[in-house]
């Protein structure tokens, strides 16, 4: 079954194009206010976009250009959109929460039943079949939320940062059953964690401002990020130029030597950029001697604690058009250096760790 989006929405700033291929599973990354929610209520039919069209499997969900309007109310579409909180029925069992689907389709009574507990099963709620609702952990009503969802057979499930309500014990338990109820099934997940993106996603979408900053696979979004955005969440520098023979060239003029990822096959002039991990950058005070590439003057905004290192943000010329990169050092260092925010000191990047590719 595919998946085809083309909408805008005027109000919002909105304007995006989704495609999903037969059983993938897509992750929605973006900022606050990127426009994440409102795509899941333009597809689920909870919000209408001025113009665009969406098909499942070649069954119309809307179509708003040209004279013939359609739009199918949002019980018709076979989409189930699970929100941050699991909004169960509070005066059904949880097995009746799972049985109302198959119910209201005209399964009889022992038949949504047996179907409610093959999915309460697969999510490791079978035990909880005869409780209330208000009985349930945040973590335990999400997998009956899971469940309830899938008992009612939808052809795309929306899934609206399903974990984010769950404390650090929970989450692991409800991304397991995820891995595996999403296997092979179309879906799309709108999440903050890159540990969902890469767990239970074939492809990423980035969107900042309402639209695509970037898409592709997984592992190629966030080991080769193009935006800031992907950059920040897989946790690396993302400097942007053109690229050189050596590296890239920063507008202001700039060199980040790195290595060229045969890959990508990147060629001098194209517009590339140069990521690196905090790891790879180094702080000194004064100047470098040696190798004059990739140390440049810098100003620290702050410093915090970051695992067992210091993670040091700062900023200056040739720290690209977002203007901070990050170093990590040893809480040692930055005690023998002295960093304060406000110091200038010199950033020193290793090129070997510097990768260049493509915009
Ligand atoms: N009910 C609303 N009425 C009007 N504008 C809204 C409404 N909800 C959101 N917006 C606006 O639409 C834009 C997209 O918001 P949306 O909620 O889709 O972002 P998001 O990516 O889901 O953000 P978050 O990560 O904070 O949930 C924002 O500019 C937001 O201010």
């Amino acid at each position: 079954m595919t998946f085809e989006l083309e909408a805008s929405l005027r109000s919002r700033n909105f304007d995006m194009s989704i495609k999903l291929s037969d059983g993938e599973t897509l992750a929605i990354l973006g900022p606050n206010g990127a426009g994440k929610s409102t795509l899941l209520g333009v597809i689920s039919g909870l919000l209408r976009p001025d113009s665009g069209r969406a098909q499942i499997g070649g069954r119309q969900l809307f179509d708003l250009d040209g004279g013939n309007h359609r739009w199918s109310a949002p019980h018709l579409r076979g989409t189930a959109l699970l929100a941050q909180e699991a909004l169960l029925f509070p005066h059904l069992s949880v097995l009746e929460n799972v049985a109302f689907g198959p119910r209201s389709k005209g399964a009889s009574k022992a038949a949504a039943g047996e179907t409610a507990r093959l999915w309460l099963t697969e999510v490791e709620a079978i035990h909880l079949e005869s409780r209330k609702p208000a009985e349930l952990s945040g973590g335990q009503a999400q997998r009956v939320a899971v469940a309830r969802a899938l008992a009612a057979e939808p052809e795309l499930l929306l899934l609206d940062e399903p974990m984010s309500a769950l404390d650090i014990h929970a989450a692991p338990l409800l991304r397991r059953v995820l891995k595996r109820v999403l296997a092979g099934r179309n879906a799309i997940i709108v999440t903050h964690d890159v540990l969902d993106a890469y767990m239970l996603a074939d492809r990423v979408v980035v969107v900042e401002n309402g639209r695509i900053s970037e898409e592709g696979p997984t592992r190629q979004v966030l080991e080769r990020p193009r935006s800031h955005f992907a950059a920040g969440l897989a946790g690396l520098n993302l400097v942007s130029g053109m690229i050189t023979e050596q590296g890239i060239t920063t507008p202001d003029g700039r060199l980040f030597a790195g290595q060229h990822d045969p890959e990508w096959s990147p060629a001098p002039g194209q517009e590339g950029v140069a990521a690196f991990p905090p790891s790879a950058v180094s702080v000194f005070l004064g100047d470098v001697h040696g190798s004059p590439r990739n140390s440049f003057p810098v100003t620290i905004r702050d410093l915090e604690p970051h695992g067992d290192q210091i993670r040091v943000r700062a900023a200056g010329s040739g720290t690209g058009e977002r203007g901070t990169l990050s170093a990590d050092i040893t809480p040692a260092a930055s005690a023998d250096l002295g960093l304060v925010p406000g110091m200038n000191v010199r950033f020193v990047v290793k090129s070997a760790l510097v990768s260049i590719y493509p915009a």
